[in-house]
């Protein structure tokens, strides 16, 4: 059967994980160390799609567990793969000690996810779901109409999802796709680690989606402990991921007290950069990439 992408049970009753039904939590229990957690989305039956900077070189599979938000169980992870050209200590040399270019990661499950209201994948681009999703089920629909329909130029609405104590808060922002995109990657040189960094273009990869600032309103800003939920574009009552929550200039869950400054930036992997990865990763699990 067709499942259905990105479909959200909308009732007002709805529990937070019936509204967001690909929302995972992840953690890490690396042995002897403490526990790591991020975020991710369910994208097929056994895949998350999350950050590659929640992990290290040497981390484990059966280090990882996987929280859907149903009290019962966690899911176990049977492998973990990151993007190659995903390397955080690639330009060390240059004095820049984390550059987060390609942070993207997949986690394969260990048991098939079996769909109902709690979880159910998110739509990806470029996948037939999507188009259909999209009301444009004609056969001609191809990918770059998929990135034309939703990554438009200009300013993009878009949400995440914050996780506090269980409860699952969307925090609404703008896509800086058009005129105001420069001036929001500008701002990622005000991140006190990269001081040294002369071009920003070095830590702003053409792989980013920026969010975040107080134009043309004040942007809500992701925490360290958002790495790795999606980016999400509602459209028609559904839900498409275009990135992932990847890094920020300024972590707003360490100082909650204090005021966002108005570089608060977010920069998010833009799923459209990644396909060929994405298509090969994903290949058997009948999300019909066009
Ligand atoms: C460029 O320098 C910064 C890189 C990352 N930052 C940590 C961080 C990560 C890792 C991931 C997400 C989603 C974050 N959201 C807000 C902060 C933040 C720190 C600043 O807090 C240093």
């Amino acid at each position: 059967t067709l499942s259905m992408c990105g479909l959200g049970w909308e009732f007002e009753k709805a529990e937070d994980h019936q509204k967001n039904p690909w929302h995972v939590s992840i953690k890490i229990a690396r042995p002897g160390k403490g526990l790591e957690s991020c975020k991710g989305a369910l994208v097929s039956e056994y895949f998350v799609l999350t950050a590659a900077h929640c992990f290290n070189i040497d981390d484990r599979a059966h280090w990882i567990t996987v929280d859907m938000g149903k009290a019962t169980s966690v899911n176990r992870v049977a492998g973990l793969w990151s993007h190659p050209q995903y390397n955080i200590g690639k330009l060390k040399g240059a004095g820049i000690p984390e550059f987060y270019d390609y942070d993207v990661a997949l986690l394969k499950l260990t048991q098939k996810v079996k769909f109902s209201f709690d979880s159910r994948p998110i739509c990806l681009p470029c996948t037939e779901g999507t188009t259909r999703a999209l009301r444009k089920a004609h056969p001609q629909t191809t990918c770059n109409d998929h990135k034309r329909l939703l990554l438009t130029v200009g300013e993009i609405p878009a949400l995440f999802v914050h996780e506090d104590r269980k409860k699952l808060e969307r925090k609404h922002v703008n896509i800086k796709n058009g005129v105001k995109r420069s001036a929001c990657e500008a701002d990622a040189k005000k991140a006190p680690i990269y001081v040294n960094v002369t071009d920003v273009k070095q830590v702003v990869t053409p792989r980013f989606l920026c969010t975040g600032g107080i134009d043309p309103v004040v942007d809500p800003n992701t925490c360290k402990g958002d790495s790795g939920g999606p980016l999400i574009i509602p459209k028609g009552k559904r839900f498409f991921q275009v990135g992932v929550i990847s890094w920020g200039v300024f972590d707003v869950c360490k100082q909650p007290k204090r005021k966002a400054p108005a570089y608060a930036r977010d920069f998010h992997l833009n799923l459209f950069t990644v396909l060929p990865w994405l298509r090969e990763k994903l290949a058997e699990e009948g999300l019909g990439f066009i």
